[in-house]
């Protein structure tokens, strides 16, 4: 899929992640050429151990590329200062928390740190922030608990405002959906939705809920062995990349529903 037009945010130009060591340097996932567009919601699947969170590491400037290019806004990201990424690009990871002794409106507030003078001080600007963070993902009512006092969604709703709080044009989220109930998955992928077309941020998440994938975004990633393709999800079901996904011993994709079935 070629977009030629200005709305694109991040791209990647014969991207290749994976580890290097003195010795050895394991290749995870290759040839990765990605386009993607500003105020979209993008979902990155894909089995379990195929690449994804090397990926998004990547992408994040946590692990270095093996080869290739990563483009934020058309700058490189290899010219791109710690702190320039932070007012550009937001990170909610799934490791449990090292701070849960804050008080929810201050884990929010971590959020301003790129922002903020070095002991943190919070400007009226911030503090404006903070609360229509807090106001959009409608939790003013966890504002003032401690975060070890939460539940897995009500925490998962916190650290989406912590990001929301950062600013950014992107926020990158890992696995968002794991730990939570079917109820609370498909709430935090819709919220996640909802995001998209309010504020115009583009967000990108990894995700195994490939259903919900499916139903809520406007392009999905697909991680397979050997390649990594990007399309509306109703291109990919028509090109059946679903369909390969998976092993089809245990279950298979139905082109007709859009979701997986187990196998009789
Ligand atoms: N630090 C590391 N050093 C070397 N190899 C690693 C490292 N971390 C992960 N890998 C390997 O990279 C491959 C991809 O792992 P990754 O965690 O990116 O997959 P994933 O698609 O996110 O998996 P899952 O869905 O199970 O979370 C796996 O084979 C894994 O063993």
């Amino acid at each position: 899929m070629t977009k030629t037009n200005s709305n694109l945010i991040l791209q990647t130009h014969q991207l290749s992640v994976g580890y290097r060591t003195k010795k050895v340097e394991t290749t995870i996932a290759s040839n990765i050429n990605l386009q993607l567009q500003s105020g979209q919601l993008i979902g990155l699947v894909g089995a379990n151990g195929i690449g994804k969170s090397t990926l998004l590491r990547t992408l994040i400037k946590v692990q270095p590329s093996l080869s290739g290019k990563i483009l934020l806004n058309n700058k490189d990201l290899n010219f791109t200062s710690n702190l320039e990424l932070a007012k550009q690009l937001s990170i909610v990871l799934t490791e449990p928390l090292l701070s849960k002794n804050l008080s929810v409106f201050e884990l929010i507030a971590l959020g301003r740190h790129p922002y903020t003078n070095w002991v943190g001080n919070l400007s009226d600007k911030d503090l404006s922030v903070i609360n229509n963070a807090i106001d959009l993902i409608n939790i003013s009512d966890l504002k003032d608990k401690k975060c070890y006092q939460l539940s897995d969604g009500q925490l998962q709703k916190v650290m989406i405002a912590r990001a929301l709080a950062q600013d950014t044009a992107i926020i990158i989220l890992d696995e968002p959906t794991s730990h939570l109930d079917m109820y609370h998955k498909a709430y935090i992928l819709k919220l996640l939705q909802k995001l998209t077309k309010e504020t115009g941020k583009t967000i990108l998440f990894s995700s195994h809920e490939i259903d919900l994938a499916i139903q809520l975004c406007d392009t999905m990633i697909v991680m397979q062995k050997g390649h990594v393709v990007y399309d509306q999800p109703c291109n990919l079901i028509k090109n059946g990349v679903f369909e390969t996904l998976f092993p089809k011993d245990l279950i298979a994709f139905d082109n007709l529903t859009g979701s997986f079935k187990v196998s009789k």
